[in-house]
């Protein structure tokens, strides 16, 4: 690491004030660092007398934006080097995108909190020129191509507008719009989560908000899309009672619910698994999940309602859906797709889905 290593946590000695700094291990993109300066405002007030370093680091899909995201088996692609270094205590916690966190996580490395939730949908963003002709993907003539690598969003939106066609789209938020808006890019729109566009002040870009009832069909977002996840060090007591505070609990609930769903049917954030969740009154949670082939002319869909106080509950809740899912054959959709990438295991040529 290029940061130098600091004491986490220098013990007072008699007389001395007590200081604690706390080296926060992120991505480098300009989404990461806004997610970090919210969490340390969120954390100083929390804290008054707490410092923060914040340390930035690349990850292995940061380095490779070329190999399609589905055949890396989407474990730990953006987390992995960052808990490495956790691990060899040269951070003390670590924001994540609770979207990028794999189900399970390493040796040495536990979740602190879940964080209040950002907006989880999708949405579409129109390219320079076209917004007065096209708002909404209803709108878009048959070829248009939307731009996005997420198998997720290309195969719910196949589903329901099979007159589309899809084309990776890779990088990070700004060289995504950039690509669009290029005047020789053959995207007409773009889909990402509203929540990265919210935080980095482009909420001015979204024509689209998509969800369960859009028109023309639904579309379920990725697990844990829209919120944080902070892990620290197993054992580490003074970082998780700092963190503990900072828990949103409904978010926590609906999160680990999502996530079950996902380590049920072991996928990674490359397959094409959309959930949603919605608090209804009286404690009740509303999980909804779907499976979708990569052409999306398959589907699974389940949907139940329950009412959800811990973590166990949540827990079991998502697996509770999760063979819904598959009692409504989920399984074929995801064998498929792992053979798929067991196949091309070796190949790493940019995936453009046909
Ligand atoms: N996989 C990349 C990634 N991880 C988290 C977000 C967005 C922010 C979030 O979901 O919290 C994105 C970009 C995108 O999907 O548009």
């Amino acid at each position: 690491m290029s940061t130098p290593a600091t004491q986490p946590i220098i013990t007072p000695s008699a007389g001395e004030t007590q200081r604690t700094v706390v080296r926060i291990g992120t991505r480098k993109s300009a989404l990461a660092l806004a997610q970090v300066d919210w969490v340390i405002a969120s954390l100083q007030k929390l804290h008054p007398g707490v410092e923060f370093e914040v340390c930035p680091m690349l990850s292995t899909a940061d380095k490779d934006k070329i190999t399609a995201l589905y055949k890396f088996g989407g474990k730990g692609l953006w987390t992995n080097e960052l808990e490495a270094a956790l691990v060899a205590n040269e951070l003390d916690i670590i924001v994540h995108c609770a979207k990028d966190m794999p189900t399970a996580l390493p040796e040495g490395c536990t979740l602190a909190c879940f964080t209040e939730r950002e907006d989880p949908r999708d949405v579409v963003v129109v390219k320079k020129g076209l917004e007065d002709k096209y708002k909404t993907l209803a709108d878009l003539p048959e070829g248009a191509v939307v731009g996005t690598s997420s198998v997720r969003r290309m195969a719910q939106i196949k589903r329901r507008y099979p007159k589309l066609q899809f084309r990776d789209m890779r990088g990070n938020i700004d060289t995504r719009v950039k690509k669009l808006d290029a005047e020789d890019s053959e995207y007409s729109v773009l889909i990402l989560a509203a929540a990265g566009l919210h935080r980095t002040g482009k909420r001015g870009r979204i024509s689209q908000y998509l969800e369960r009832d859009t028109e023309g069909g639904s579309m379920l977002y990725a697990v844990g899309q829209g919120g944080l996840a902070i892990e620290t060090r197993a054992g580490d007591t003074k970082m998780y009672e700092l963190l503990r505070p900072f828990e949103d609990e409904k978010t926590m609930l609906a999160i680990e619910a999502e996530r079950s769903i996902m380590r049920t049917l072991e996928g990674g954030c490359s397959i094409p698994i959309g959930v949603e969740t919605k608090w209804q009154e009286g404690n009740k949670l509303r999980l909804t999940g779907c499976v979708v082939s990569i052409a999306g002319t398959e589907a699974a869909d389940a949907e139940s309602v329950e009412e959800i106080a811990t973590r166990e509950q949540a827990v079991a809740f998502g697996k509770k859906v999760a063979q819904m899912l598959v009692d409504n054959g989920a399984q074929p959709i995801l064998d498929a797709i792992n053979a798929d990438r067991e196949a091309s295991r070796d190949k790493a040529e940019p995936w453009v889905p046909a």
